[in-house]
């Protein structure tokens, strides 16, 4: 395999994510202007992103599957093209109804994006390297939000609405360009078969049956939708209205997020390479990690102090790379011709528990504010708490679905002669071989 030609396709292929993830944060950051363009409330707003978030999600397991019939390479371009169209059309747009519709196609082509890149892995890399590579295409995906808050955000000021959309329509203009020239399916041509329809219907049933594929979709819902909640939508109001930390220190915070997400994508990438057997040991200590760091914040008197709030950060932090650790688990236990449609499924997961909890955390301020119970501020502190709190329900959720689909590939994999040892066992030899290493080396 020609290891820089892949490097390029997949350069390309992450060019595409990290503009998919610019196209998906601007109108996010573009929340006051919007408000003045569209006369809209705060609610009619949210609309914008629960849409484009709800498209986004309906579309995984459709667009998963075309992936595996039509190759990544047509998604990428497919998605890169709404996108652009998306933006321009928004670009324009002066009503509600009409800037949705921009975001709809936003979200639409956004959904094409992320599965489709991973797809391209297993064409292109040794098996060895895809964790790391997986975290790696996370990661500088993220960036994209970077763009959104520099960039995008500067010409919006300086040069206004219909500049600012317009140029971000060209960005997936300029990725699509890119993934046209450099993008292949595979370093083969012509080795993709393509399915038929009944094929298509056998392999999403296949992929559903799959125990690994069910334990991939509850992994990317219980890690990914804390941090995915606080840094879309809850975090910076929590932050700055509730705990009064300022906003100097959210935005700081906020940075911290990414950086640690940074930190920690590798590292977990190596870790899921070396140890395949432990990866949803992984997956529910980062479950409770989040969830002991929202109870330290919830449960403590008062505004809680600025080092627990940023060892919170820490936490849901590493929920970005951990949910990572759902595409191995569709990647490992499916073949490579279902992998889209594995992934498909999984990474409904994460975005259906978001959209849910941020729901469910507006719906209880909301109703806290009613009663009375905030004294009139929709954020004052002890609502909050209620709200936040929530999240400890959904983790609880994901966590208890992570443990039965578990037993289940454990079952399965015992049927075909894989014994996985209880983690006690496996410490214990760990610590033995070792100690054999040490002695080995000091004789
Ligand atoms: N888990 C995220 C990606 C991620 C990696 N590090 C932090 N976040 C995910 O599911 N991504 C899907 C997408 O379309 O962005």
């Amino acid at each position: 395999m020609n290891s820089s030609r892949a490097l390029l396709v997949w350069a390309a292929g992450v060019a595409a994510y990290l503009v998919a993830v610019t196209q998906r944060t601007t109108f996010g950051v573009a929340g006051l202007e919007a408000t003045d363009r569209f006369s809209a409330s705060a609610s009619q707003l949210s609309v914008f992103t629960v849409v484009q978030l709800l498209v986004y999600a309906g579309l995984q397991v459709p667009v998963g599957v075309l992936v595996d019939r039509w190759g990544p390479r047509t998604l990428i371009v497919t998605g890169g093209v709404l996108m652009a169209l998306g933006q321009a059309h928004l670009a324009f747009a002066d009503t509600v109804g009409a800037g949705i519709a921009g975001r709809l196609l936003v979200g639409a082509g956004d959904a094409m994006t992320f599965i489709s890149v991973l797809r391209l892995l297993p064409a292109w890399f040794e098996p060895r390297r895809i964790p790391v590579l997986t975290q790696w295409t996370g990661i500088i995906g993220q960036l994209g939000q970077v763009v959104s808050v520099l960039p995008f955000v500067a010409v919006l000021s300086v040069a206004g609405w219909q500049s600012a959309f317009l140029s971000a329509a060209a960005l997936s203009a300029l990725a699509v360009l890119l993934a046209v020239v450099l993008i292949r399916d595979s370093p083969v041509a012509g080795t993709r078969t393509v399915q038929t329809i009944r094929e298509t219907g056998t392999s999403l049933a296949a992929a559903w049956k799959q125990p690994g594929t069910r334990l991939g979709l509850w992994t990317h819902f219980t890690i990914q939708f804390p941090g995915t909640v606080f840094v879309l939508m809850w975090g910076y109001p929590y932050l700055v209205r509730a705990e009064k930390v300022g906003e100097g220190a959210a935005s700081a915070l906020m940075t911290l997020f990414v950086a640690v997400g940074i930190v920690c994508g590798p590292l977990l990438g190596r870790y899921v390479g070396r140890h395949p057997l432990r990866r949803s040991t992984m997956v529910l200590a980062i479950a409770a990690l989040m969830a002991g760091a929202w109870l330290a914040v919830l449960l403590y008197p008062g505004p809680a102090p600025l080092v627990l709030l940023t060892l919170l950060v820490v936490a849901l932090a590493v929920g970005g790379p951990g949910s990572m650790i759902a595409f191995d688990f569709a990647r490992t236990f499916n073949p490579a011709a279902r992998m889209g449609t594995a992934t498909g499924i999984v990474n409904i997961g994460g975005f259906l528990a978001s959209l849910l909890t941020m729901f469910a955390i507006g719906t209880v301020l909301d109703i806290l504010l009613g009663t009375g119970f905030s004294q009139g501020d929709l954020y004052a502190l002890p609502s909050f708490r209620l709200a936040m709190s929530v999240q400890i329900l959904v983790l609880a959720v994901g966590a208890t679905a992570v443990v039965i689909a578990r037993r289940r590939v454990r079952r399965r994999m015992a049927e075909q002669g894989v014994v996985v040892p209880p983690l006690r066992d496996a410490l214990a030899r760990e610590r033995r071989r070792r100690r054999e290493q040490r002695a080995a080396r000091g004789r």
